[in-house]
């Protein structure tokens, strides 16, 4: 199917190229960003010497409407907003890489984006590929989920549907490449190597779609509390959540209930029990990693999963939900194996 790629320079772009390059059904046929430029991209990515020679183009909808059915939207936030509606009026298949249509209530949009809201969501499908499989297959319009809320959600969905917690908490952490090709004080390489840093605390615009979906498994969960953070590695998100369980269990019984919910996911691979996943684990590909355990004398349960960003967390499950859609085995094209060390 002919593809196109808008926000194809930048980082979440650039990994949905190198997927692309090794997918059997999904052709790369144009790619566009905020400035056309007519020399090939690998002049500025040399990375893309002799793989790709296409050069950036202009938005302009209709001529992409003649030229692809599928397109990614990798673009900043507010982008889509206005880009979207006109690619779906074009009949095109189209998947949202940014938070511009997750939410599914304007006012809460407005609040936690701080941006204005239109009145509807056009039809858009909340990407988490897991648990929203059959919602993906039928949509023309997906939104892919932000890469904290996948391994948030994928960590909790067992507990919330099971009714063994209703309150969490969840300390999380990325590479810098989460926050895009831009450099900023907060990203500068001398701010962030030897350091971390905690930011956006209660403020995170993944809480309010992190919300959204744990009240749809579970009309009893509370608010979460939510701390993001920055820490010096490139690639990798890891997520460590808890909650007081609702009734006692073991760790055995907690392996077994996450070995069972993802037994039909293959990106979703469960630790045994003492094992932990790291973020290093996982780079390169599209799973998420999950090890869970249960504390006797504290009656918390302890989740931890990690991903890649750019992968699972962005263009390896905008790949995997266009797998889904067109029907087809949700690994083609993706099926990694981590680059290790
Ligand atoms: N990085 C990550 O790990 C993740 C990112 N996301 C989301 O995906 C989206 C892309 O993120 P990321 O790749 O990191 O961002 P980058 O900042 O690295 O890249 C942004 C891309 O969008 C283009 N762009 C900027 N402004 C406009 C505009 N007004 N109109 C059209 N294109 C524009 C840029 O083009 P140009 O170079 O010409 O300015 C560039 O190609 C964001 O919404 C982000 O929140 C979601 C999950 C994870
Ligand atoms: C490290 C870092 O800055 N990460 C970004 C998350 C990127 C993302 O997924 O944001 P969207 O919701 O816009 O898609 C952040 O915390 O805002």
């Amino acid at each position: 199917m002919k593809t196109a790629i808008i926000g194809a320079t930048g980082y979440g772009g650039l990994e949905l190229i190198r997927l692309l390059q090794n997918h059997p059904y999904l052709e790369v046929v144009s790619l566009h960003a905020s400035s056309a430029n007519s020399e090939p991209l690998f002049r500025q990515y040399p990375h893309l010497q002799h793989i790709l020679d296409k050069n950036i183009e202009d938005i302009h909808t209709e001529h992409i409407a003649s030229k692809a059915e599928l397109v990614f939207l990798a673009t900043p936030p507010g982008v889509a907003r206005s880009i979207a509606p006109r690619l779906l009026a074009h009949g095109m298949r189209v998947i949202d890489l940014s938070g511009d249509f997750r939410l599914r209530d304007r006012h809460t949009y407005e609040t936690w984006y701080k941006r204005e809201g239109g009145d509807e969501l056009h039809g858009a499908v909340y990407g988490l590929s897991e648990w929203q499989r059959d919602a993906i297959a039928k949509a023309q319009f997906i939104s892919n989920p932000g890469c904290y809320a996948t391994a948030t959600l994928l960590a909790a969905a067992p507990l919330m549907k099971e009714g063994l917690a209703d309150s969490l908490i969840v300390d999380a952490k990325s590479g810098v490449s989460g926050a895009g090709k831009s450099p900023t004080t907060m990203t500068h390489f001398p701010e962030i190597q030897d350091n971390m840093k905690i930011y956006k605390v209660n403020e995170h615009q993944h809480i309010p779609e992190i919300e959204q979906m744990l009240l749809e498994w579970n009309e009893e969960a509370k608010p979460i509390t939510f701390s993001t953070h920055l820490v010096p590695i490139t690639r990798g998100i890891m997520v460590t959540m808890y909650a007081q369980s609702k009734r006692e269990v073991t760790a055995h019984f907690l392996q077994d209930l996450y070995k069972q919910s993802y037994e039909e996911s293959s990106f979703v691979r469960i630790r045994e029990i003492g094992i932990y996943p790291s973020p290093k684990e996982v780079c390169g590909s599209n799973y998420c990693d999950i090890g869970v355990t249960y504390d006797e004398r504290t009656g918390r349960i302890t989740v931890v999963a990690v991903i890649d960003n750019l992968m699972k967390g962005a263009a390896g499950q905008a790949v995997q939900n266009a797998n889904l859609s067109l029907g087809l085995d949700e690994q083609v094209g993706i099926r990694f194996v981590p680059m290790y060390p």
